[in-house]
């Protein structure tokens, strides 16, 4: 029963602004120590989402709750402030006049010398012993977000929530930081959602991604179910750069001039996307307009002419015009490979990394 789940229980959470639902039917289940992260596009509803899990917001619909009390149903509205949720945010607002130690004991309660220990054991945690006395603007920016974190875990909240928190950071700084916030999370067992509209950071820092789109969770899984296992051609593309290539059903097989793709299930006359991430197309050379012979793993190799690569560090993406009909497939090759425009070369797709679904709407 979810009334005796530990950790957060969101059920059917719906929010309407305009007679629009911008968050519908959102469902989650987040366990002590677990990172969920909400991912997906500008406007999808994921902030909404995290303000109605907070309070600050009031659903149209559905329950949250903690450890399975109702904070929020059709009768019941815990404030805010009873909610033993922390935040945090990008902007995450140090109060400039309180010292660092006075910023970590503020949301505290019981007597000063006590808060102030308390405050003093956060610091420790996040490695700021000593900066107590300091006033945020005498701290760089990564060290004031480590303070916003000693605040917003100094209560020992039961959820954390936290919308985009490290985008403020600068690359170098943000993985300490970001892997250094999660240690902590994990170490009181708080039961965290993130919101991010970066698909690395979601797959770097969650257990559990729950893919948005217009309001509505897409898909539910472990980082590497939900890369390797899209639920239809956008979730696939939200991570990486996707070709698509089109074609028609026939048989529980798709004809393509890379040879047949099975389409198990689906219906004859069903048109069909199938979709491969740049890393999973193979390249050979051109033998005398010859290319490699087909196998069962790569399919029929098709020839391309290169218009386009880019050196990209580690790696090389390049741009191919197919010669059978013109259209565009990108590749990514190990760097060493950096083929001139103009160079004609042989493509194939690997059948076990590539996505086949029906064409909807
Ligand atoms: N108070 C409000 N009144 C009217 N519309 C709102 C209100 N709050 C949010 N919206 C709309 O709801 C939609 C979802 O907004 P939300 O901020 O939740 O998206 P998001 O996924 O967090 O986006 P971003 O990553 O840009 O912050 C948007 O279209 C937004 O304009």
């Amino acid at each position: 029963m979810s009334e005796q789940s530990a950790g957060l229980t969101v059920e059917g959470l719906t929010r309407r602004f305009g007679g629009r639902d911008v968050v519908s039917d959102v469902s989650l289940q987040v366990a002590p120590g677990q990172v969920t992260c909400l991912l997906g596009p500008s406007g999808c509803g994921k902030s909404t989402t995290l303000r109605m899990i907070a309070g600050v917001d009031r659903p149209d619909a559905g329950r949250v709750l903690v450890d399975g009390r109702v904070l929020s149903d059709d009768t019941v509205q815990v404030p805010p402030e009873r909610r033993h949720v922390g935040l945090m945010f990008q902007d995450f607002a140090l109060f400039p006049h309180l010292t660092v130690a006075e910023n970590v004991a503020f949301g505290l309660s019981g007597p000063k010398a006590e808060r102030i220990a308390r405050a003093e054991e956060m610091l420790e945690r996040v490695r700021l012993a000593g900066f107590g006395p300091a006033y945020p603007h005498e701290l760089s920016g990564g060290e004031q977000q480590r303070v916003a974190l000693a605040r917003a875990i100094a209560p020992r909240p039961r959820i954390m929530l936290m919308d985009e928190p490290f985008s403020g950071l600068d690359n170098r700084l943000r993985d300490g930081i970001r892997d250094q916030t999660l240690d902590i999370l994990k170490e009181e067992g708080t039961s965290v959602v993130l919101v991010t509209h970066e698909p690395e950071e979601a797959m770097r820092m969650a257990d559990e991604i729950a893919l948005m789109r217009d309001g509505g969770i897409v898909q539910t899984g472990a980082p590497y179910n939900v890369y390797n296992a899209p639920v239809d051609r956008m979730a696939a593309a939200f991570f990486s750069d996707v070709n698509v290539i089109r074609g028609r059903v026939q048989g529980a097989l798709t004809d393509t001039p890379f040879g047949a793709f099975l389409a198990p299930g689906v219906p004859d006359g069903t048109d069909v996307e199938i979709v491969i991430r740049p890393q999973h197309l193979r390249i050979d050379f051109d033998r005398d307009g010859r290319g490699p012979n087909p196998t069962p793993e790569d399919g029929v190799p098709a020839r391309g002419t290169v218009m386009r690569a880019r050196f990209m560090g580690h790696e090389s993406l390049v741009e191919f015009r197919m010669d059978h009909d013109g259209s565009m497939l990108k590749a990514t090759v190990p760097s060493v490979f950096l083929p001139q425009p103009g160079t004609a070369l042989w493509l194939m797709i690997r059948r076990g990394r590539c996505f086949v679904f029906p064409v909807t709407g």
